[in-house]
């Protein structure tokens, strides 16, 4: 019996192979439902194997992956889900594929949404605001309408702080907290770089946040950042090179893998991923916090208010986050997050048409890119 499932015109076959009563033993969780979008693309070809493997929800938890592509992707879909059905992951109960996300959305308790358009030559930033800002205005909708009451939503597809503001809004009925924008592949790559500088292993680097925009303004903090327990600015004394050096790598990482690479980076998308996710269902360990694009709204730091920015948080395992109080922000930290966070207003200006807030004004400051972008 084939796992998959889909829209008639485009399916494979059509019985799903939901848990039988008998199949089921009693140490296994209850089915999940996790959408992904962008699932025909480069990062997906990654995670979904993750996430039907057992490596991201464990062991002994089953899931269904419900896969959204693109009407042009679509025979592309279908062969991941062939791939994924020929790789006999016992713990994946359930491959659905559509192009409509009021019916791939229907009852997800995870949505990862990763597919989105790329910045076409000559696009302006604005354009790719706006082309991207309706896929995340509709797929708001539709998880506001179908998804579980308590749906996590992961945004991935850049630019994702404003797409995750723009989904949010566009489903009210879904709580706010739940809106994530992948910024966990920058605090990685900033671990890296520090653990490299330090000539330690990584696991010996916590506490690194990334502050801001999924963009060239994010601000990598070495401040509270530490090394063996230890602040990063005892262990790395040479403060020009985290100021200027270490910003500017982590900052620029993605352009200058892509010019060595040929291609946006993929594998490490989809095991940063997998490390957000885990964020949020496992206890984050003592001490230590994780970064994410999250509601602004509330926020002990005097940032400004109803944006979506990556932030310092904590997870007590149960998909839930709160902000980290005790951090410091020095005068240098606080321009450069000041920096960000008028990027990130510039680019809600721009989409006030997607947000329910008015007509939209682009005013975005010149000198910004996707990480990604030279
Ligand atoms: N936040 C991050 O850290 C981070 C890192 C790397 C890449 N990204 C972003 O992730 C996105 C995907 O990257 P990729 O390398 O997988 O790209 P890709 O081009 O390989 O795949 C994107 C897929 O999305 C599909 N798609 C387009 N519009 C869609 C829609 N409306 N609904 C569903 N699917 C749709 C496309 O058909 C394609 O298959 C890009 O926007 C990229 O910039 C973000």
């Amino acid at each position: 019996m084939s796992l998959i499932s889909g829209l008639d015109r485009f399916t494979l076959c059509f019985s799903s192979n939901l848990l039988s009563q008998e199949e089921e033993t009693k140490s296994w969780k209850k089915l999940i439902k996790i959408a992904v979008s962008g699932a025909a693309g480069m990062i997906s070809n990654h995670l979904l194997f993750k996430l039907a493997s057992g490596e991201v929800f464990g062991p002994d938890q089953p899931v269904a992956l419900k896969l959204l592509g693109s009407e042009r992707s679509i025979q592309a879909l279908e062969g991941v889900a062939m791939e994924l059905e020929d790789s006999l992951f016992p713990l994946l109960r359930e491959v659905n594929i559509g192009i409509d996300p009021y019916e791939v959305f229907q009852d997800v308790e995870w949505a990862l949404l990763i597919g989105a358009k790329p910045r076409g030559p000559g696009m302006e930033r604005a354009d790719l605001l706006d082309i991207n800002g309706q896929i995340f205005a509709e797929q708001g909708k539709a998880l506001n309408a179908v998804a579980s009451r308590n749906v996590k939503v992961m945004v991935v597809g850049n630019p994702c702080n404003t797409n995750a503001l723009i989904c949010m809004k566009n489903a009210p009925d879904i709580p706010a907290k739940n809106f994530h924008a992948l910024t966990r592949l920058d605090e990685n790559r900033a671990k890296c770089q520090l653990a490299l500088k330090a000539g330690v292993f990584y696991d010996k680097v916590s506490n690194v946040t990334i502050w801001g925009n999924h963009s060239t303004t994010q601000v990598p903090d070495f401040l509270n950042a530490t090394i063996n327990g230890l602040p990063v600015t005892e262990i790395i004394k040479d403060r020009k090179w985290l100021e200027e050096e270490f910003t500017e790598k982590v900052q620029k990482r993605g352009g200058v893998l892509i010019q060595k690479w040929g291609r946006s980076s993929a594998a490490s998308t989809s095991v940063s991923i997998v490390d957000a996710i885990r964020s949020l269902i496992t206890p984050t360990p003592k001490g230590d916090w994780f970064s994410s694009g999250v509601y602004t709204t509330g926020n002990p730091y005097g940032i400004a208010e109803d944006i979506i920015f990556s932030m310092a948080c904590r997870s007590k395992g149960d998909g839930d986050y709160e902000l980290v109080k005790d951090v410091m922000i020095d005068d240098f930290l606080w321009n450069r997050i000041k920096k960000s966070e008028a990027e990130l207003l510039a680019e809600k200006r721009c989409v006030a048409h997607l947000t329910g807030e008015g007509i939209a004004v682009c005013d975005l400051p010149g000198d910004t890119m996707l990480p990604g972008e030279m």
